[in-house]
């Protein structure tokens, strides 16, 4: 496990961690869905397919509504084209701001490793308008692989200056795609209990959970410090 050493790279997932974006993405698949006269799916189910990108997302909606396979690429076409600037139903979760603000003035470099295409990534920082905090954003399509492969987490740590060899990092995620990504990467994990998390929080890998924005620089703090005296 690579020592996260104060003030080391944090990088942060987006969806279910940073922001609450499933009601924006569960409105327009519905959107798409009644396009094809297809039954809408409910919030809950949409959250429980959000976390592997969009081509998963349509994975598993294929399968849940029993669609045709091969009109995969024309349903994530439609998609996209609801996707690409959809901010109005998206919140940031609760003191999120202030962290990352926080955290950046002690000296973090802070990164963002989403399976969210780029270009909706950065169309949703800017909304916020928490872009500039960022020093690496790699989004879905940013490199060939996306989570849980550990290319893209790997590749927002570098983004932020780390030594490639020996990358210092934690990671701050939600879901089961981000807890795998980060143990195949060999980086700390810290999970937000309050995001898309399918899993029982025992049964996924991770240094330790917080449910409040507010309590993580102090969290990191102390985990950097215990990770250091190993
Ligand atoms: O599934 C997505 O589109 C994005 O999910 P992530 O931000 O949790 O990686």
């Amino acid at each position: 496990m690579n020592v996260c050493l104060a003030p080391c790279p944090i990088v942060f997932d987006l969806d279910g961690t940073l922001i609450d974006s499933a009601p924006d993405i569960h409105a327009c698949v519905n959107y798409v869905l009644e396009e094809h006269g297809t039954p809408h799916l409910t919030l809950e189910q949409v959250r429980a397919f959000i976390g592997g990108g969009v081509d998963v997302l349509w994975q598993k909606i294929i399968a849940a509504q029993e669609l045709q396979d091969d009109r995969k690429p024309e349903y994530m076409a439609a998609f996209m084209a609801c996707y690409h600037d959809a901010t109005q139903l998206t919140a940031l979760f609760p003191d999120v701001i202030p962290t990352l603000e926080t955290l950046a003035d002690r000296g973090h470099p802070l990164g963002i490793c989403t399976n969210k295409p780029l270009a909706v990534t950065q169309a949703v920082l800017s909304h916020f308008g928490i872009a500039h905090l960022f020093g690496s954003v790699i989004g879905g399509d940013s490199v060939p692989e996306r989570k849980p492969h550990p290319a893209p987490l790997r590749a927002a740590i570098q983004a932020l200056g780390a030594d490639p060899r020996n990358p210092k990092a934690i990671y701050v995620g939600d879901s089961e795609f981000d807890a795998a990504c980060a143990l195949a990467a060999s980086v700390p994990f810290l999970i937000y209990t309050k995001g898309y998390r399918q899993t029982p929080i025992e049964e996924l890998p991770h240094l330790a959970s917080f449910d409040d924005f507010a309590a993580l620089p102090a969290m990191i703090e102390t985990q950097a410090l215990a990770l250091s005296a190993h």
